[in-house]
């Protein structure tokens, strides 16, 4: 059967074991999953139902056990550290994690700026992507300096800056209050529109997950 052309990333058969012990704990079993252009996926499921650990395998941060990631219809390697691939990722895929994202050493207009060049773009308009977030005066912080919920919307910046082709978001607003929440899904979602970027979010929030077009939960061995 031949790839859909649109899909950018498709994740067939994917399975995913920790071991706990004397035991092994699967995670994912025989997962499947599609993305296509312009579409937000949410990924749901309770608390160690895999969504982290399926974001991880998608940027290449683990190796599953079995079965096939494609990603811009090019089969991914079986190994992490495939430097083609890492190139491609870097260059391509963001990721949005809820508090590793930026570097400490650099302020967060210098840290956008730094994400941009690492994924070969031109500048970035710093202050434009600062202010659609609501980080107006920020930009000479280092992350330290600033708030958690304040460093998720600066990693969603760094994100949007480098213009990505895929973006995957662990709960990209899980630290903050409802109300800002509320105004960086709507800046997600603008994004995703204006940009036709594929957006897949792992999420608690039942809100966020609605506004995706589609909804892929995850259940864990545990769960009836
Ligand atoms: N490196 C690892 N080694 C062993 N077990 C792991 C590892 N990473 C994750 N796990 C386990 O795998 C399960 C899934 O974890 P994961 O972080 O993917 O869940 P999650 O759905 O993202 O959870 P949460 O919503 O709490 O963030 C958990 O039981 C976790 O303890």
């Amino acid at each position: 059967m031949g790839d859909d052309v649109s899909e950018r990333l498709s994740v067939r058969g994917l399975c995913k074991a920790y071991r706990s012990g004397d035991d092994r704990v699967t995670i994912l079993n025989d997962f499947d999953l599609s993305l296509s252009d312009g579409e937000a996926v949410a990924l749901t499921g309770r608390s160690g139902s895999g969504k982290s650990t399926l974001i991880h395998l998608l940027c290449g941060l683990a190796v599953p056990d079995g079965g096939r990631i494609r990603l811009f219809g090019e089969a991914m390697p079986a190994t992490a550290d495939d430097e083609l691939w890492a190139t491609q990722r870097r260059q391509r895929v963001a990721t949005v994690f809820q508090d590793t994202n930026l570097l400490p050493t650099l302020t967060v207009s210098e840290n956008i700026r730094f994400r941009a060049s690492l994924a070969d773009r031109p500048a970035p308009d710093v202050a434009g992507w600062l202010r659609a977030l609501g980080l107006q005066g920020l930009a000479d912080r280092y992350p330290d300096q600033v708030s958690g919920g304040q460093r998720q919307r600066a990693a969603i910046a760094v994100a949007f800056a480098m213009r990505p082709e895929l973006l995957l978001a662990d709960e990209p607003t899980g630290s903050l209050d409802r109300h800002t929440a509320s105004a960086v899904a709507d800046e997600l979602f603008r994004f995703q529109r204006d940009t036709g970027c594929p957006m897949l979010l792992a999420t608690h929030d039942q809100a966020l997950a609605e506004r995706c077009e589609r909804i892929v939960p995850l259940t864990s061995e545990g769960d009836v």
